[in-house]
């Protein structure tokens, strides 16, 4: 099932509710562009690639739905359209790629507008078409590195969920497993979303593969003790040295893995590297609210104290020297990084 799709008869975007999940599989549906930022920044819907595919469709409902018939009007319509998305959320650079595939639509010198909204929906849904065969070519480089019998440590949600379908880090591990490799999952609970208890585990439990979930703060306790062979993770954004932002807590996993000699792999389209940011430290994360991290219940009680405050910055980065490869839908990438990604990416 697609975490995102465009519903040509209603003409909106419909998505899963990731926030229901597991409890519930709701959908949500989208009539307008303001509603798609919403739910990105809501993360109804999240995950880089699945973030970038919904700015896109989102940028298709504000043209399909546009009440300008002048050129100048509709443009600056799409112009407000794409703003409004663009500061859904900051750290996933594939919002930004794909808002910039649509913007080149709308660059070409074309005033009919009822050709351009044709492109920008056909353009939005090959964005989406394509994330797919990305994930799956991902997934083929990377099950090559999984051997059978190993234990693989996986944080937060890279699968079907985090992209349009299939997955990257969870591809490579679900393809694996499809190649008849026994696998077993250390789930990362990937505090304070639980994407990993949550998204991780519900898709693990769809693909009928082995898995326990473990609070984040364990992960050093299983490398060290050599009950890992790797570490498996995404990425939101890569910079042009390898460093990468991901979902917080991935630094210290990378450390505690790399510390052990458990190898790393990150894996994420090539939509991901961000050939404008030198290094890690000019990615921007995003800080999101405290009450993330303090609406924690117990037995049906709030368990913080009253008044308590807290920081919630929701990705870390990685440095580049922590990482065994970067597998991408052009092969696996190894270091060194910097050289090697401009290569792959020319
Ligand atoms: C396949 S990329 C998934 C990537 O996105 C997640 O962040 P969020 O759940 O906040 O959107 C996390 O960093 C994953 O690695």
């Amino acid at each position: 099932m697609r975490s995102i799709e465009w519903d040509e008869t209603k003409k909106v975007v419909r998505m899963i509710d990731q926030r229901c999940l597991p409890q519930r599989l709701e959908m949500v549906e989208c009539v307008d562009y303001h509603e798609v930022a919403n739910a990105i920044r809501d993360m109804v819907i999240r995950g880089a690639p699945a973030i970038g595919v919904a700015g896109a469709m989102g940028m298709a409902l504000a043209a399909i739905h546009s009440k300008y018939n002048d050129w100048e009007g509709f443009r600056r319509y799409l112009d407000e359209a794409d703003k409004v998305l663009r500061a859904s959320r900051p750290t996933a650079v594939n919002l930004f790629w794909a808002l910039n595939r649509i913007q080149t639509i709308l660059q070409r010198p074309i005033e009919d507008i009822e050709k351009l909204k044709k492109l920008i929906l056909a353009e939005a849904l090959r964005i989406a078409e394509e994330d797919i065969a990305i994930n799956y070519q991902i997934s083929l480089f990377g099950s090559e590195l999984i051997q059978n019998g190993d234990v693989i440590l996986h944080h937060c949600n890279t699968g079907a969920l985090a992209t349009v379908d299939w997955g990257t880090a969870l591809g490579c591990i679900r393809m694996a497993h499809q190649q008849g490799k026994h696998i077993h999952v250390l789930v990362d609970e990937t505090r304070p979303r639980l994407q990993g208890a949550r998204l991780t585990a519900w898709e693990l439990e769809q693909y009928g593969i082995s898995y326990e979930i473990i609070v984040d703060g364990a992960a050093g306790y299983f490398l060290r003790t050599g009950k890992v062979q790797k570490v498996f993770f995404g990425a939101d954004r890569i910079a042009a040295n390898g460093d990468v932002a991901n979902k917080i807590g991935t630094y210290m996993l990378a450390l505690a893995a790399h510390s052990n000699g458990v190898p790393v792999y990150c894996a994420a389209p090539i939509s991901t590297v961000d050939l404008s940011i030198p290094a890690g430290e000019s990615i921007p994360i995003e800080e999101r609210s405290a009450d993330e991290v303090l609406d924690i219940q117990y037995k049906g009680e709030n368990v913080v104290p009253k008044g308590a405050k807290a920081r919630n910055p929701a990705f870390d980065v990685t440095p580049h020297f922590l990482l065994t490869a970067i597998i991408t839908e052009k092969g696996v990438v190894y270091p060194p990084f910097e050289e090697n990604l401009r290569q792959i990416l020319s």
